[in-house]
């Protein structure tokens, strides 16, 4: 990030008390255009609350949240999508009835139906191809198009739900355990199609798997207790002692 450049997200000081709990203690976060960030740390460490402070689902006690300059603290889930920012949909949102195009084509525009009049032009059609194109491209499901919800591997459906997400063309985008309840082979694509996505959208991602994590961001923050344990680039997390004990030590014992 260069000196001068306002961050795309500038978390500042965030805090979320839940009664007397603090889930989330002054967290500081700030990440640029196109970069990925994951957030480890054991359980009950406050990943999701931060998260949830992201995308606006929960409201900050004390600290900010702001999005390319502008304050969003207080902005509810919608108006923070509709300024770029966006989370993965869940399978549970999938029609298993329509093919995946469709499903495309639906997220899309349910996007749209504010942007566009509700009878589309050439033009739009054609855009919304480009769009439906790209993000089944990205998320490796261009062979897939035609084929119902139904009929996907249970990868190729959470793969799908990646690419709804990019529909929106979001600027950044929240990944809540991408890989969780997938076989070692389809991680293995879930990875190379986030690996994939460098670049052109930032990234926050949780991910218990802390190898595949590694493998897939700039740039880790590990949380413990609610706060910041250590920060730092994928070959500096991997050798720091404070995180072996606390999150690979963990794994070792289990
Ligand atoms: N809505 C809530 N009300 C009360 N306490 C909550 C709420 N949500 C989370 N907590 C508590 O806040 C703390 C942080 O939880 P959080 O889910 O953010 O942790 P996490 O790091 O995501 O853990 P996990 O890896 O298990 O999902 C935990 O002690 C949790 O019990």
């Amino acid at each position: 990030m260069s000196a001068t450049a306002a961050p795309l997200l500038d978390v500042r000081a965030v805090s979320i008390h839940f009664g007397a709990l603090r889930a989330v203690d002054a967290v500081s976060l700030r990440l640029a255009a196109g970069e990925r960030v994951a957030i480890l740390g054991p359980n009950g460490a406050g990943k999701t609350t931060l998260f949830n402070a992201i995308t606006g689902t929960i409201r900050a006690t004390r600290g900010q949240v702001l999005f390319e300059g502008a304050d969003i603290t207080r902005a509810p889930p919608n108006a923070r999508a509709h300024r770029g920012i966006a989370r993965t949909f869940q399978i549970t949102n999938l029609f298993f009835g329509l093919s995946v195009e469709e499903n495309l084509l639906l997220a899309l525009r349910g996007l749209l139906r504010s942007r566009f009049a509700v009878w589309r032009d050439g033009r739009a059609l054609g855009a919304e191809h480009e769009v439906v194109d790209s993000a089944l491209e990205r998320c490796h499901l261009h062979t897939k198009r035609h084929l119902l919800v139904r009929e996907l591997s249970y990868g190729e459906q959470r793969q799908l739900e990646l690419a709804m997400s990019l529909t929106s063309s979001p600027r950044l985008l929240l990944l809540d355990e991408p890989a969780a309840g997938l076989s070692p082979a389809e991680r293995v694509v879930m990875a190379q199609v986030i690996r994939g996505l460098q670049g052109s959208v930032a990234l926050v991602l949780i991910e218990h798997d802390i190898d595949l994590a590694l493998g897939m961001v700039d740039r880790v923050v590990c949380m413990a207790q609610g706060a910041v344990l250590v920060e730092g680039k994928p070959d500096e997390i991997r050798g720091n002692e404070k995180v072996q004990e606390i999150y690979l030590g963990r794994r070792r014992r289990a």
